[in-house]
């Protein structure tokens, strides 16, 4: 393809990192790319996101790939939300970093290793109500802005901790600061967390499938697939307490022959912000089936239908 591929960024270093690496893939698959800088309202405002609003940090990018300003959008998957744009495809999930969350405390200390009374930041009601039920009396303090601003919080002795999406940190090359990556037991990650979601409009057709045949991995997509007809079904945007991790695990058909399967765990909180847990597991091609499946056995447990904003 000899035309120039225009990729929007936001400016944060996370969306720098991201999106330049979506660029080195394409310019590696022999594309002429450049990146053109977008700001958004989530970028300018350090208000609470529960007061600006789901697609803060996604709709500016959104609206100049449909006004033809950009022909690329990249996203962190979990800011998306659930509901599709009809003048866009994500045209590839590439590979997911490790969706775990991260605790990055002081005197590298682990999670349980805090006393109980230590202040724990985070912005999000999902990780917010899983600490909580931990029992361990952790106090979570409200917390926001990008990752050096979040960090600065445990260095300067503000906080004692803080949880964090480990792949933001990866991204940055700051895995070094992590004192715990939590298992997924004691904190179930968002929805697509660690995921990439790269738009551009349906009717691009020799961009959406450079972007596919480039970049798309079909296992990660079935997995946030998954996940995100969950947190639909549950109507909550990305900053209800809602969880969801699906992986591609290997299991046994009928004649006890290996066979790959998608299997998918939720949380989610009860108005009581009492954690709830389902899981169930399917085939690889029933992604979404198996999202609204979960997310119907929570909501027969008691699970609050919260339509939140994102985290
Ligand atoms: N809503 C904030 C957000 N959106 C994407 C990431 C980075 C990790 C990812 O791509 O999932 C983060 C930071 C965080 O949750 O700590």
């Amino acid at each position: 393809m000899n035309r120039r591929i225009r990729i929007g960024t936001r400016g944060s270093r996370l969306a720098l990192a991201q999106t330049g690496w979506v660029a080195d893939q394409l310019t590696a698959a022999g594309a002429d790319v450049e990146l053109v800088p977008i700001s958004t309202p989530g970028d300018r405002s350090m208000a609470p996101i529960a007061e600006i609003g789901v697609g803060v940090f996604t709709s500016a990018l959104r609206t100049a790939l449909l006004a033809d300003e950009i022909d690329v959008a990249v996203h962190s998957f979990k800011d998306l939300p659930t509901t599709p744009d009809p003048g866009l495809s994500v045209a590839a999930v590439p590979r997911r970093e490790d969706p775990r969350d991260a605790l990055v405390a002081r005197d590298g200390l682990r999670l349980v290793e805090l006393p109980p009374g230590s202040t724990v930041g985070t912005g999000s009601p999902r990780r917010a109500t899983q600490l909580e039920a931990l029992g361990l009396g952790l106090v979570v303090r409200p917390l926001r802005g990008n990752v050096d601003t979040r960090l600065r919080k445990v260095a300067d002795g503000e906080l004692d901790a803080i949880v964090v999406a480990r792949a933001g940190l990866a991204r940055l090359g700051l895995l070094d600061v992590i004192t715990e990556s939590l298992d997924p037991l004691q904190m179930l990650s968002a929805p697509a967390q660690g995921a990439l979601a790269v738009e551009c409009r349906v009717d691009d057709v020799d961009i959406e499938h450079l972007i596919q045949s480039t970049l798309d991995d079909p296992a990660s997509r079935a997995a946030v697939t998954a996940e995100r007809a969950l947190l639909a079904a549950l109507e909550a945007g990305c900053s209800a307490p809602v969880g969801a991790l699906a992986e591609v695990v290997e299991d046994l058909d009928d004649e006890g022959r290996v066979k790959l399967r998608l299997s998918l765990r939720g949380v989610a909180a009860t108005s009581q912000s009492d954690v709830l847990r389902a899981s169930a597991i399917a085939e690889t091609t029933a992604a979404e089936q198996l999202g609204r499946d979960v997310a119907a056995e929570l909501l027969d447990l008691g699970a609050a239908v919260l339509s939140g904003p994102e985290q």
